[in-house]
């Protein structure tokens, strides 16, 4: 018996529709096509300088949908492919960036030119050839909160409009040019800004993510298994390596700042809403987070310890964590966004969309993701040096 047709948020039946989807082969995107693949019809021209995450994917040949991705190993720095596909495909998604913490006050132009300059063909050749785009961008646009800047025991911290982003409200506001750690918001802030225009001035058809800590597992690397050694990645991957290595966490400035964390597949259930519903979700900017979920870093690194231990049965370090200066850790010009709530109410009306798993059951399942991947390999690595002497 043939499946009921898959039908969209106002009961219209879902055509199968061609997607280029660009950094398809990172933390967000190998989550995308593993979701396209497994629950949609849908095409997926997957566009990458790397494709370890979705290997998974693309072979062997006899995989159920091995005639609906494929993938093309293009840097869009410089690849005259790129329009061509995007010309293919009905829907353009850009996840492609340099977007780890380390890199934007050590690698600022890189960032930059990542983040607005090799954005812009993206943008253009959507606009001049009538596609739809999706448009990664980031929480870290809306900066430091206004509460911020009160004194620290002033009654209007807590308050939720000195601290809640909201899309259409919010201001962005960043340190002095000198902090380089603003230079990524600022040029996700300026292609956003781009892309607006070009909706506004052209009719471009966009939709723009703003994603609040997706955390799970294959996000980033752990450096010396399956990254550079002295590669910083995001903050999971820090925690998870120096669990895995049974060493203290290191809280930069204390672990003061506070994050919001959403699970990855709650996350990618609101983008599949995006992508099946452009009538609801086109010229629209949204916040992905989970406003539930929020805790300092020191909280994060003190959960992460005690469900680590659970899952790897190793009991828990003596010092669990010790305190680095952000300048040790980042370098001159790192600063902080200090706190991230994401307003809910466009993402609610637009797709009916909420998250749903708390933060303890997604640091269970991705700890348990992150020991099984990783602990042998650790113990090897460890072993070596003593192995060879
Ligand atoms: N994960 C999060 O919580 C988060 C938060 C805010 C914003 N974002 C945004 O979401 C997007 C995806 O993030 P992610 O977490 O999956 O990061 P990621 O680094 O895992 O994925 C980015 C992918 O883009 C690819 N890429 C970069 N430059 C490229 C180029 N010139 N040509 C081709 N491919 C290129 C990389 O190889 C990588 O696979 C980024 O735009 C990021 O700024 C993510
Ligand atoms: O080992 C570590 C790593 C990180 N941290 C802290 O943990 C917090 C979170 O750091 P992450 O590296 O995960 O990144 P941030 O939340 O600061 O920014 C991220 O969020 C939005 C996205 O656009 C980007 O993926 C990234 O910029 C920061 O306060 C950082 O200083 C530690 O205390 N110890």
């Amino acid at each position: 018996m043939a499946s009921p047709a898959r039908v969209d948020l106002d009961g219209n039946p879902i055509k199968p529709i061609t997607i280029c989807m660009i950094g398809a082969g990172g933390f967000i995107g190998s989550h995308l096509c593993e979701k396209l693949m497994a629950e949609t019809p849908h095409k997926v021209l997957a566009v990458d300088v790397y494709n370890d995450k979705i290997k998974h994917l693309l072979e062997p040949a006899s995989l159920p949908w091995a005639d609906r991705i494929q993938f093309y190993r293009i840097n869009i720095k410089h690849d005259s492919r790129l329009e061509g596909l995007i010309k293919m495909a009905d829907l353009t998604i850009n996840l492609a960036a340099i977007c780890t913490p380390a890199d934007y006050n050590t690698r600022p132009l890189d960032t930059i030119y990542s983040n607005f300059i090799d954005a812009l063909p993206v943008v253009k050749y959507c606009s001049e050839n009538n596609k739809r785009l999706i448009h990664f961008s980031t929480c870290e646009v809306y900066g430091k909160t206004i509460g911020s800047f009160l004194p620290k025991e002033h009654p209007l911290r807590n308050d939720p409009n000195f601290y809640v982003l909201k899309e259409d409200a919010s201001p962005c506001i960043f340190g002095p040019i000198e902090k380089q750690r603003w230079s990524y918001a600022c040029a996700k802030q300026l292609i956003e800004r781009l892309i607006y225009a070009e909706g506004a001035e052209n009719g471009l058809e966009f939709t723009i993510v703003r994603p609040f800590n997706w955390i799970g597992p294959r996000m980033d690397f752990i450096p010396g298994i399956d990254g550079p050694s002295e590669g910083v990645p995001r903050v999971l991957a820090c925690f998870s390596n120096n669990l895995l290595r049974c060493e203290p966490l290191k809280l930069v400035d204390g672990g003061q700042s506070q994050r919001t964390f959403v699970y990855i597949k709650d996350a990618i259930e609101a983008v599949l809403l995006m992508i099946e519903n452009p009538a609801r979700a086109n010229g629209q900017i949204f916040n992905v987070g989970n406003p539930n979920n929020e805790v300092t870093v020191r909280q994060l690194a003190e959960m992460m310890t005690e469900i680590y231990s659970k899952v790897s049965g190793e009991p828990p370090l003596e010092v669990p964590s010790i305190d680095v200066s952000s300048k040790e850790f980042y370098g001159e010009g790192y600063d902080d966004s200090d706190k991230r709530i994401p307003d809910m109410t466009i993402i609610n009306k637009q797709l009916g969309w909420n998250p749903k798993t708390s933060l303890w059951d997604l640091l269970d399942s991705t700890l348990t993701y992150q020991h099984r991947t990783y602990a042998e390999a650790i113990k090897q690595a460890i072993a070596k040096p003593v192995a060879s002497s």
